[in-house]
C-alpha cells in the first residue's frame, strides 16, 4: 500500500517565485533561475512514491535538497508547488488543526543534532512529545519507558541527556520519535554526527529494530554505503530534482545517468548484486525425453553454446549436457541425454549473492544455474558476466581476458 505520495513538487526559496515557476517548467537549470530570479530551487519537479513498511532512503550530495524535500512532507516548509499525500489524504491543503493531528498521528521526525533538551532527563526528553499532546503523566512515562526499552538505554531513564554520549543521544532522539507511535519515522541525518563504529551500530540497529516496528522510514543521508545498507529503495538527488529510484542493485547495476555512475562506481558491487539480477532468463535448455540429441546440438549451435541446462518437461533442473556428450552419443558411445548428465552442479536460488557464486564458478567453471523453491530453472549466471557484474568491467574486456587466459 501507498503511504505516502508526492506529485511533482517544487520549493523555491527567495522572492519572485512566480517567474522560477515559470522558467523550471521551461526547463532552465537551477543556476540559470538563480541568476535570472534571484530564486534559489530546492526542490524540482519531485515525483515520489514511498509503500507502507519501507525504509526509503533520499541520498545525494549537500545541497541536492534532500532535507527540504523531507521537511515538506511534515509541512515544516510548504512546498511552492506540486501536492503531497499521506495515506491518500492530501496534506498540501491541510489547515493547522488537520495538519496537528496528522503530525500526531502519523509523523515523528528524528534530527542529526538530536534535537533534544540536554538538562532534561532522558525520560523527559523522550515523553515530551506526549507532555505536549497533553497526556497524563503516568501514561506518557510508561509510554517512554517502553520505548527507552525499545532503544536500549533501560537504566538511563533518570540520566540527563547532557551527560550521555552522541550514540546515546541519538538513541534518545529516536526513542523520542517512537514515543507516540507514528505510523511514518523522517529521518534526516540521523546518524551522521555519530563516529563510524557507533554509527553501523545504530544502523544494525535500526534494521533489527524495523524488523518488529514495520513502519514506514524515509531516512535522508549523504552517505551511499549507509544508503544501500537501510534502503528497500533509494531515489539519488542532484541540484534538487531526482534522477534515479531503485534498490540498491538496480541503481548499482544499471545507473541511470554519468552522475549516478559516478557515485556507484567504487561500491562493493559483490555485496548487492544477486543471482536474479544477473542471470540470462530463459536460457536455452535440452527437455529430458523430448530432445533428442540432434535436436540438442542443433540448440547448442543455434544459441552458440557447448553446454545446455537439462530440465524435466515441467522445467524441473536436473543438470548439465556438454557437447562432447553429444557427440559420444551420436557416435553411440552413450545410450541416453540421462546417461551423460552431469547433475554434480550446484544451483543457487535467485537471492544468492557474489559471495555464493564465486566459489562454484571457480570449482566447475561452468554456468550456475539458479532455480526456485522447487528446482525449476528460473535461469542461468554465466561465468563472464558474473565478473563483468562484480567488477563493473566492460564484458568485450572480460573476454579478452579470457581469450588470453585460454590461449595461455
Ligand atoms: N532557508 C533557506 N533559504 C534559502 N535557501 C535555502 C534554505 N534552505 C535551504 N536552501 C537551499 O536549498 C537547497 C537545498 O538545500 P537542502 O538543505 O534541502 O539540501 P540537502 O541536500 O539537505 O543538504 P545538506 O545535506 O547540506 O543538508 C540548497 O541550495 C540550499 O542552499
Amino acid at each position: 500500500m501507498e503511504k505516502i505520495k508526492i506529485e511533482k513538487l517544487s520549493l523555491v526559496f527567495g522572492k519572485g517565485k512566480t517567474k522560477a515557476l515559470k522558467m523550471l517548467d521551461q526547463g532552465k537549470s537551477k543556476a540559470e533561475i538563480l541568476d535570472a530570479s534571484g530564486c534559489n530551487v530546492a526542490v524540482r519537479n519531485a515525483n515520489l512514491t514511498i509503500h507502507e513498511g519501507e525504509i526509503f532512503v533520499i541520498m545525494g550530495l549537500s545541497g541536492s535538497g534532500k532535507s527540504t524535500l523531507l521537511r515538506c512532507i511534515n509541512r515544516l516548509i510548504n512546498p511552492t508547488a506540486g501536492k503531497i499525500f499521506v495515506n491518500n489524504e492530501e496534506i498540501t491543503n491541510m489547515n493547522d488543526k488537520e495538519l496537528l493531528n496528522i503530525r500526531r498521528k502519523e509523523l515523528a521526525m528524528v534530527f542529526q543534532h538530536f534535537g533534544l533538551l540536554p538538562h532534561r532527563t532522558v525520560l523527559s526528553n523522550v515523553a515530551f512529545g506526549l507532555e505536549l499532546q497533553g497526556i497524563d503523566k503516568d501514561q506518557r512515562e510508561s509510554k517512554a519507558l517502553e520505548t527507552i526499552d525499545l532503544v536500549g538505554l533501560k537504566g538511563y531513564e533518570n540520566q540527563r541527556v547532557s551527560e550521555l554520549s552522541g550514540g546515546m543521544q541519538q538513541r534518545v532522539g529516536l526513542a523520542r520519535g517512537l514515543a507516540n507511535s507514528p505510523e511514518v519515522l523522517l529521518m534526516d541525518e540521523a546518524f551522521s554526527a555519530l563516529d563510524p563504529l557507533i554509527r553501523s551500530q545504530m544502523q544494525d540497529e535500526l534494521l533489527l529494530l524495523q524488523e518488529k516496528m514495520q513502519k514506514t522510514i524515509l531516512f535522508i543521508t549523504h552517505d551511499l554505503e549507509e544508503a544501500i545498507k537501510l534502503g528497500d529503495r533509494i531515489a539519488i538527488m542532484k541540484d534538487g530534482e531526482i534522477v534515479q529510484i531503485g534498490t540498491s542493485e538496480e541503481i548499482i547495476t544499471n545507473p541511470a545517468n554519468d552522475y549516478v555512475e559516478s557515485f556507484v562506481e567504487n561500491v562493493d558491487r559483490s555485496k548487492i548484486v544477486t543471482a536474479g539480477s544477473i542471470m540470462f532468463e530463459k536460457p536455452s535448455v535440452a527437455r529430458l525425453k523430448k530432445d533428442g540429441p540432434a535436436v540438442v546440438l542443433r540448440k547448442m549451435r543455434e544459441s552458440s553454446l557447448n553446454i545446455l541446462p537439462v530440465v524435466r518437461t515441467n522445467r524441473t533442473f536436473l543438470g548439465f549436457v556438454k557437447i562432447e556428450d553429444l557427440v559420444k552419443l551420436k557416435k553411440q558411445e552413450a545410450k541416453s541425454i540421462e546417461s551423460v548428465i552431469s547433475d554434480n552442479v550446484m544451483s543457487v536460488n535467485p537471492d544468492a549473492t557474489v559471495e555464493d557464486m564465486l566459489p562454484l564458478i571457480s570449482k566447475t567453471n561452468l554456468p550456475i544455474p539458479v532455480v526456485n523453491e522447487e528446482n525449476h530453472l528460473l535461469g542461468v549466471v554465466s561465468p563472464t558476466s558474473l565478473i563483468v557484474e562484480t567488477t563493473g568491467k566492460d564484458r568485450g574486456e572480460i573476454n579478452e581476458i579470457i581469450q588470453k587466459a585460454i590461449e595461455l
